[in-house]
């Protein structure tokens, strides 16, 4: 079962300890809301969790393996930035963006997408002239675009109106239900539907 799994992690930053001795698993079929205040150390754990840096201690495994080249193909991080090339447009970046991850993807699927997103009729402009919910948007376009098993997403809600975070919750829930594997910060209540939701708490020091 590809279950990723934390053990003893630990995370220092500027002599200070965000966490330590933290464990977790995430399986398939599971979502999890990981909360804490403002400079608790989410976005450390979360990066720590997509093998984008390390933990000073612990280890990360997915599969029973240590996190790997497959891991990565099998996983979308989606960070509190948007991170989208401002000067492209909403297509060249998720053109783009598919590129680098090897997905095919035609120009129709693109534009379903776009649909989904409401943000037909602005898929050609700059997207540093979109507002910031419609950047989000596009950024969270990567949630319909790659075959996954595990989503680490940082604040996808930020910005997104209260359709759109209905949109994307209802997009979890669907990525759990068919089996996929949800890791979530956000600062406001998820409201799944008929799902267990875990929480994972980080507590902060002052
Ligand atoms: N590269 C870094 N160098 C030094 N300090 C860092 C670094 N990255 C994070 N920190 C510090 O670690 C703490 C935790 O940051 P982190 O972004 O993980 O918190 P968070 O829980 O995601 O916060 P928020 O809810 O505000 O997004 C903060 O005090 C931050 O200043």
């Amino acid at each position: 079962m590809a279950e990723l799994v934390a053990s003893q992690l630990s995370c220092m930053k500027r002599d200070k300890v965000l966490f330590e001795s933290l464990s977790l698993s995430l399986s398939p079929g599971q979502l999890v809301h990981l909360r804490g205040p403002n400079g608790a150390g989410k976005t450390s754990l979360l990066r720590i969790l997509a093998g984008l840096s390390q933990p000073d201690t612990g280890t990360v495994t997915w599969n029973n393996r240590a996190i790997d080249n497959e891991f990565q193909r099998r996983l979308v991080y989606l960070g509190h930035k948007a991170g989208l090339s401002a000067g492209l447009s909403a297509i060249e970046n998720l053109t783009f963006w598919c590129a680098q991850h090897h997905i095919r993807v035609s120009e129709t699927t693109l534009f379903e997408v776009l649909e989904v997103l409401s943000l037909v009729g602005l898929e050609e402009i700059p997207v540093r002239l979109l507002s910031a919910g419609q950047q989000r948007r596009v950024a969270l376009a990567r949630l319909w675009l790659k075959s996954s098993d595990i989503w680490i997403l940082d604040e996808p809600f930020t910005a997104l109106d209260t359709d759109g975070v209905a949109l994307i919750q209802a997009r979890c829930e669907t990525f759990v239900r068919q089996g996929g594997a949800v890791i979530v910060t956000s600062h406001q209540p998820l409201s799944m539907k008929d799902m267990p939701v875990s929480v994972i708490e980080l507590e902060g020091q002052l």
